[in-house]
C-alpha cells in the first residue's frame, strides 16, 4: 500500500528552530525556576542535564504549554501566540511525557494509548494503525491488552512514551524517560529517540550522563536556572579536563562546565 502524505508533511517549514526561547523566566513559586534562557532547538536529540533542582521539569512543563512564562520570549513551531485555537492546534503537534503521569489503572495499554490519541485528535481512521505502531515501538505489543494497573514500573513508563509518541509529534519532551527501564530497554529506547530525531525535535531530560552520550547530538546544561552550555555533544566531552571529576569525557565535561559557571559566579560576587 502507498505511504499515506497528509498536508502537513508537504506543508512548507515557516520557523527555523522548532523551539526558540529569549530571556525565558518561568516562576515557581517564589523563585524563578527558569531565569533567562536562551534556546534554539531544531530537529534532532537534545540532552536536558542538569543537578537536582537546575529546572528542567519546569522548563520542559514550560515547553509542553503546562506551565506559562512569566517573561522572555517563547516560540514552539514557529509561533508565539497562545490562544485557545492555537495551544489546541500546538499541542496536537507535540508529544509529552511528565515525570509522573495520571492514568487509569483498569485501562488497557491500547485503551490508554487511544484515549491520548483522542485527546490530541488524530483522526479516528489513522488511530488504531498509529495506537498499535506506538506500543509496537516500546515494546509492548504483547502486553497490548493488559490492564495498566498490571504492569511493572518500566512497562508503565514505556506506556507513557507509547502515548507521547502516538501522534508523531514535531516536538517530543521527555522528562525521564529512562527511570526503571532495565539496560536493554535502554538501548530500545535509545535508538528510538535517534530514529524520531532524525524529522523532530526531541527534547530528553535526563540523570544518565551516559544517555546522552549515546542517544544526543546536543546537550542543555542547566544550573540554577541557567542554560549554562548548549551545543553539541562532542563540544561537552572538550570541556573537561583530567582533575575534573567524572568517569568519562562527558561526565568530566559536565562537571567542568559546573565548576566554571560557579566560579564564574563566585568571581562577580566578590
Ligand atoms: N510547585 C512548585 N512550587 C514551588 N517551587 C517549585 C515548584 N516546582 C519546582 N519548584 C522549585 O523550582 C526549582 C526547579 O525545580 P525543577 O523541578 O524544575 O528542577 P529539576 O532540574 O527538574 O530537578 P530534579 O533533577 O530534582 O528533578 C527548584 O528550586 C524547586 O524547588
Amino acid at each position: 500500500m502507498p505511504a499515506t502524505i497528509s498536508a502537513s508533511d508537504i506543508a512548507p517549514t515557516r520557523y527555523a528552530h522548532h523551539i526558540r526561547a529569549r530571556g525565558l523566566t518561568v516562576r515557581r513559586g517564589r523563585r524563578l525556576a527558569v531565569d533567562g534562557v536562551d534556546l534554539d532547538l531544531g530537529t534532532g536529540v537534545h540532552g536536558l542535564l542538569g543537578p537536582n533542582g537546575a529546572g528542567k521539569t519546569t522548563l520542559i512543563r514550560t515547553l509542553a504549554t503546562v506551565l506559562e512564562p512569566h517573561g522572555g520570549e517563547l516560540e514552539l513551531l514557529g509561533s508565539a501566540r497562545r490562544g485557545r485555537g492555537e495551544l489546541r492546534e500546538l499541542r496536537r503537534r507535540l508529544g509529552y511525557l511528565p515525570q509522573a503521569f495520571g492514568h487509569y489503572r483498569r485501562f488497557t495499554v491500547r485503551e490508554f494509548v487511544e484515549y491520548m490519541a483522542w485527546l490530541k485528535d488524530v483522526p479516528g481512521r489513522r488511530s488504531a494503525d498509529a495506537v498499535q505502531h506506538a506500543i509496537d515501538r516500546v515494546d509492548l505489543t504483547g502486553r497490548a491488552d493488559d490492564r495498566m494497573g498490571s504492569l511493572s514500573g518500566g512497562m508503565l513508563r514505556r506506556a507513557g512514551i507509547a502515548q507521547a509518541i502516538v501522534n508523531d509529534p514535531d516536538i517530543l519532551l521527555l522528562d525521564e524517560p529512562t527511570v526503571g527501564l532495565d539496560p536493554a530497554q535502554r538501548l530500545e529506547l535509545r535508538a528510538l529517540l535517534r530514529d524520531i530525531g532524525e524529522r523532530s525535535c526531541v527534547l530528553v531530560s535526563t540523570h544518565l550522563v551516559e544517555d546522552v552520550a549515546a542517544a544526543c547530538t546536543n546537550v542543555v546544561l542547566m544550573d540554577e536556572g541557567g542554560a549554562v552550555f548548549a551545543g553539541h555533544v562532542d563540544r561537552l566531552r572538550a570541556a573537561g579536563t583530567d582533575a575534573d571529576p567524572g568517569d568519562s569525557d562527558i561526565e568530566r565535561g559536565y562537571s567542568a562546565v559546573l565548576r566554571r559557571h560557579h566560579e564564574a559566579k563566585a568571581g562577580a560576587r566578590r
